[in-house]
């Protein structure tokens, strides 16, 4: 890994670190730096992420189970009822050739069963006993069908859905060991910045404060409303002070605007001042390029993070796809999420030795990407219209029919279903 002190005057900056490197680094870098495990109870683990294979506590199912409401009957019929077993009760053997006992569906088959009979596919002779031809099939489910004790299922890595939640419960658990969700904070860099009322007189209006929380949030990090911060006042002490006490506090920072070398661009001599190393120091993408992560070794020899997302606001949505996104893969030890493929409908320019990431709406039906319009760095109304960013990488330009990687914004299931 590259790593290089911040430096007050970087004007002369390093190359740009290329897109796909610069991922695949932060994303190797997070893991290094992964949060740790903790025990969550079932209700409180969705979200996280597992920080051991998942594996039963018993064979899964624990006990030989009736799949129908019928009869377990010992040999050849027809059969004396000698009682009845409910699931959640203990089956007592049938020991007798030609016995049954009523059995609903999920309840203990006793041992002795040689068949369970459909209660639809029985009936009662005029002595009261119960007759019928069993299935050749089994009609109950064999302990061990779906899993054995032990048998891992799912892997470190897998991230906690309602799904995992219901396997893991049904597996015996209680608590489920996960890494610990990440915390982070957001600063606003920009005087001009107005957090209220209509944009004018040279002031624009704060548009990454209220809107990327809800995107980190999105990745899975937990970001309080305190921790939202700013407009950080243009000054080198007020931003030494700001990321100083929100590193206190939390796993990642993510700062806005002030990633370049104006006048007021205070981000880089605030990381030299805070002793912080550079893990990507701009990336070879439009838009989006001066974004940066950093890192800063607390007291505690932990590992926190910077990112310097862009003060154009559209550049900060892909600081955050582009960075953001891969360092909370790692960070909760999760793989580097691979990237799905589209098919271009229109066009695409390249952005010569950059990658472009080209805001695109997604048709799924048809598995087309199509560009969006109004994409402008400073512009935030292409996104609004967009799936995701398509990736036309350097030195390439998309032609209609071309596959190309898509990397999708972390939209909720009905989001842009218009
Ligand atoms: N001499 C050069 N100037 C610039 C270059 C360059 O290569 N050479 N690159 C441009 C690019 S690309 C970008 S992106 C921006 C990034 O600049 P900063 O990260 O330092 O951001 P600021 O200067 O603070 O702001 C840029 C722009 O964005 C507006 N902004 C900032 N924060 C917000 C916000 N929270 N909500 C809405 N709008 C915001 C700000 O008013 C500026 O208009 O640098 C270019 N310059
Ligand atoms: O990279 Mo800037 O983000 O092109 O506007």
């Amino acid at each position: 890994m590259r790593t290089e002190t911040a430096s007050p005057d970087e004007v002369t900056a390093p190359p740009p670190t290329d897109w796909s490197e610069a991922r695949t680094r932060v994303h190797a870098v997070g893991l290094a730096a992964a949060l740790p495990a903790v025990e969550r109870p079932l209700a409180e683990a969705d979200g996280h992420t597992l920080a051991e294979p998942l594996t039963p506590r018993t064979d899964l199912p624990a006990f030989p189970t009736s799949s129908v409401d019928g009869w377990a009957v010992r040999g050849t019929g027809p059969w004396r009822v000698t009682g009845r077993v409910l699931a959640g009760g203990v089956a007592a053997p049938l020991t007798e050739d030609g016995t049954t006992v009523e059995i609903a569906t999920g309840a203990m088959v006793p041992v002795g069963t040689s068949a369970v009979l459909r209660v639809e596919e029985s009936t009662r002779t005029a002595d009261g006993l119960v007759d019928g031809v069993p299935r050749a099939t089994p009609e109950w489910r064999r302990p061990g069908e779906e899993a054995t004790a032990g048998e891992p299922l799912l892997p470190v890595g897998t991230p906690v859905d309602p799904a995992v939640i219901g396997l893991a419960a049904s597996c015996g658990h209680d608590n489920l060991r996960v890494r610990r969700q990440p915390r982070a904070a957001l600063l606003v860099f920009g005087d001009e910045l107005l957090t209220e009322g209509p944009p004018g007189g040279g002031r624009v209006r704060d548009a990454l404060g209220p809107a990327v929380p809800g995107w980190l949030r999105r990745y899975g990090c937990q970001v309080s409303p305190a921790d939202v911060v700013g407009p950080v006042a243009d000054t080198l002490t007020a931003h030494v002070a700001a990321l100083r006490a929100a590193l206190g506090s939390v796993d990642l920072v993510c700062t806005t605007g002030g990633t370049m070398h104006g006048p007021v661009d205070h981000l880089h001599p605030a990381l030299a001042e805070l002793g912080a190393d550079y893990v990507v120091n701009t990336v070879a993408v439009r838009p989006g390029f001066p974004m940066l992560l950093a890192q800063v070794v607390g007291a505690d020899g932990r590992a926190r993070f910077v990112a310097g997302l862009p003060g154009n606001p559209q550049s900060a949505i892909v600081a955050l796809v582009s960075l953001v996104a891969p360092l909370l893969a790692g960070l909760t030890g999760r793989p580097l999420p691979a990237l799905p493929h589209v098919t271009l409908a229109e066009p695409i320019a390249g952005r010569g030795d950059h990658t472009h990431l080209a805001l695109v709406r997604l048709d799924r039906v048809a598995g087309t990407a199509h560009p969006v319009r109004h994409v402008g760095s400073a512009m935030l109304r292409g996104l609004s219209a967009a799936d995701g960013f398509a990736v036309i990488r350097p030195g390439s330009a998309g032609v209609a029919g071309d596959r190309v990687p898509v990397v999708p914004l972390p939209l909720l299931p009905g989001e842009r279903a218009w």
